[in-house]
């Protein structure tokens, strides 16, 4: 039993790797960041906060998990839980919790539950994209660009590897973006010098505005170091993706030790993000540690992201978000925790 098809853009290799992930480039791509998704984003953000403002309390993480469920939705397969109910996302929870469990497939078991979210979640999806394939109508979303690719005369794409990369991006891009809000916002709680670095950065950015109700601009986006360096601090620390997989092909020598072609190896990316030599005191949350360091996406010291060739697609995609909800959060925002009740 199987968690991941074989040809989606995790487990695919070579030349259909490629190509499955410049279709996901499609979706979040640089592009798309400046040319909509950073007014989309904007505007989602500003909505959902205003809407947390009118309520006594928010979990903070379902609150984060619904906006970035609705978004990403909407944004891949035109999804509307008005219209189709709460069912997918409840599935993708399900999936969620039992991804890393003791494998025993039956009933009342965690990983029987995360199987069934998969298959019921495929389920979904796959109506949804059949029903798109026969009726032609666009529906101005991701799911438009697939059927493209599905069409074409010898297409690489099929049918089922097309409901599988959906399945898999939609996970992909919700899941760990409303892990990292919730815990941007803990962080930023918890750090007071962190909040007021940060109202300083977007107070400047406010007053350089003549519509101060206005929208941020690419410009303004890019000009948030100190934000930067708060959300590089905040995935170094919460190691959303902890573990990544790689087959060994050939035989290969390490500090001494052979690993054999056909192994299956785990990198434990905390180990990299905790590693003393590396990072000063690494349980420490402290943004100031990426002060003139360039905020790569990826390194040898910085793995959130992953590295290579299988570096995350969804990077600048998950920071635009993160920059967007942190700028409405500390100038537009009073949070108070229900734990502690510090005012923000
Ligand atoms: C804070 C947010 C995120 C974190 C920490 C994260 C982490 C990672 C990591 C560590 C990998 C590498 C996996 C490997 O090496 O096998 C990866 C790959 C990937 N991520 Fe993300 N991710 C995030 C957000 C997103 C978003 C928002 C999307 C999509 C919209 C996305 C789509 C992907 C895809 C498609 C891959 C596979 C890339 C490939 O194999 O070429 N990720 N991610």
């Amino acid at each position: 039993m199987k968690l991941w098809e074989k040809n989606t853009c995790s487990q695919s290799t070579g030349s259909v790797h490629k190509y499955l992930r410049n279709l996901a480039l499609h979706l979040v791509g640089r592009e798309k960041l400046r040319a909509n998704l950073l007014h989309e984003v904007d505007e989602a953000i500003r909505r959902h906060l205003h809407s947390w403002a009118t309520r006594g309390a928010v979990n903070v993480h379902e609150g984060s998990s619904q906006m970035t469920f609705e978004f990403a939705s909407k944004k891949i397969i035109g999804y509307d839980e008005r219209k189709y109910g709460k069912k997918l996302r409840e599935n993708y929870i399900a999936f969620r919790e039992g991804m890393v469990s003791v494998p025993l497939y039956f009933p009342g078991t965690a990983f029987h539950a995360c199987l069934q979210g998969r298959k019921n979640a495929l389920k979904v999806i796959k109506d949804i994209y059949q029903e798109r394939k026969a009726s032609k109508i666009p529906g101005n979303d991701f799911l438009d660009r697939i059927l493209e690719e599905v069409e074409k005369e010898n297409a690489v794409l099929k049918d089922s590897v097309a409901v599988d990369l959906v399945f898999m991006l939609l996970f992909a891009a919700f899941e760990t973006i409303s892990q990292s809000i919730t815990l941007i916002t803990k962080y930023i709680n918890d750090h007071p010098d962190v909040l007021a670095e940060l109202t300083r950065e977007h107070e400047e950015i406010l007053s350089r505005r003549e519509d101060k109700n206005s929208e941020i601009t690419w410009e303004e986006y890019k000009s948030m170091t100190f934000t930067h360096m708060v959300i590089n601090e905040t995935v170094r620390l919460a190691n959303i993706a902890p573990m990544t997989f790689r087959k060994v092909v050939k035989d290969i020598e390490i500090n001494g030790y052979t690993i054999p072609a056909g192994w299956v190896i785990m990198i434990a990316l905390p180990v990299v993000h905790f590693d003393p030599d590396k990072y000063e005191n690494p349980f420490e949350f402290n943004p100031w540690r990426w002060q003139g360091k360039e905020l790569h996406t990826g390194s040898r010291t910085f793995m959130a992201f992953g590295g290579g060739v299988r570096l995350c697609t969804g990077a600048e995609f998950a920071k635009l978000n993160l920059a967007i909800y942190v700028h409405y959060l500390v100038h537009q925002v009073q949070v108070v925790s229900n734990q502690r009740r510090r005012t923000l």
